[in-house]
């Protein structure tokens, strides 16, 4: 079954053609790897599923609904959610704190009425704490829930933000570089949750990620951008043989100059 259906999409910064009449479709519960060399658009396509960019042309369809002009608090709230290349979280706040702002699309009580409801707001507020807490004790990070996220380890931090994305309870997690400036014991922990992720609540995942070996094990499809282009999408066994994705970009990890 189709979640999300991208049809010939566009995206232009002045001359620069970020993508180029891109086509794809990720099924429910599948988890979609994207792949391709620096500068290949596949951030950009991301920033256009979550709303962040208005795509020059074409549209996006979640779960049968034309998304494409809909801003991004409107997309979070249809379950759409992501975590970003570099890490955006509020560092002075406790992890628990950022994970709960991760919340905020379910919270029906707002300042005005959780004043005049105060039994409603209070309900409300502890069953949006056990949802988080079921979150860190998922990701494991219950030893540092008070602490600031500034002063956790980079590893950690990343955790963290998958954590705020989750909150949201998504049907469609956008996953821009999870493991990037990890070691190897972080990687497969990251690893790890994704798969347990799509294991436990079914969620359907986009990643964005350049370790050959993370996407050779965790994905289901892989899609290759180059260019802004789509040049190949396949299992992953398939997309690794095949000698266009090899020149483009998997010769260039293997130090072949192109
Ligand atoms: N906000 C922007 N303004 C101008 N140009 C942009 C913007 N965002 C992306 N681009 C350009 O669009 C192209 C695609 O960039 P994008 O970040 O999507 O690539 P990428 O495949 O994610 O690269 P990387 O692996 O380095 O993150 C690049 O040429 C980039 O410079």
């Amino acid at each position: 079954m189709k979640l999300l259906t991208i049809e010939e999409l566009s995206l232009h910064f002045g001359g620069v053609t970020a993508l180029c009449n891109v086509s794809l479709q990720v099924n429910k519960g599948e988890i979609l790897a994207i792949i391709g060399p620096n500068g290949a658009g596949k951030t950009s396509l991301l920033n256009c599923i979550s709303g962040l960019y208005r795509p020059s042309a074409g549209r996006i369809i979640f779960q049968g609904r034309d998304i494409t002009r809909l801003p991004p608090h409107r997309r979070a709230q249809l379950g759409i959610s992501r975590t970003f290349q570099n890490i955006e979280l509020f560092k002075h706040l406790s992890v628990l704190d950022n994970i709960m702002l991760g919340r905020h699309v379910h919270m029906r009580a707002g300042v005005l009425s959780g004043g005049l409801y105060w039994g409603l707001a209070q309900r409300e507020e502890v069953a949006h704490r056990r949802r988080v807490e079921e979150i860190i004790d998922f990701l494991e990070i219950e030893s540092v829930r008070q602490k600031p996220v500034g002063m956790l380890a980079y590893g950690l931090q990343k955790r963290v933000e998958l954590g705020r994305a989750l909150a949201l309870e998504p049907e469609l997690l956008l996953l821009d570089e999870p493991m990037a400036g990890m070691n190897a014991e972080e990687k497969e922990d990251m690893a790890r949750f994704i798969l347990d992720i799509a294991e436990e609540w079914g969620t359907t995942m986009i990643l964005i990620e350049h370790d050959m070996g993370v996407v050779m094990d965790i994905s289901d499809r892989v899609v290759v951008f180059d260019f802004g282009r789509k040049i190949a999408e396949g299992v992953p066994a398939e997309v690794q043989a095949n000698p266009r994705v090899i020149e483009a970009y998997l010769g260039q990890q293997m130090g072949v100059e192109r």
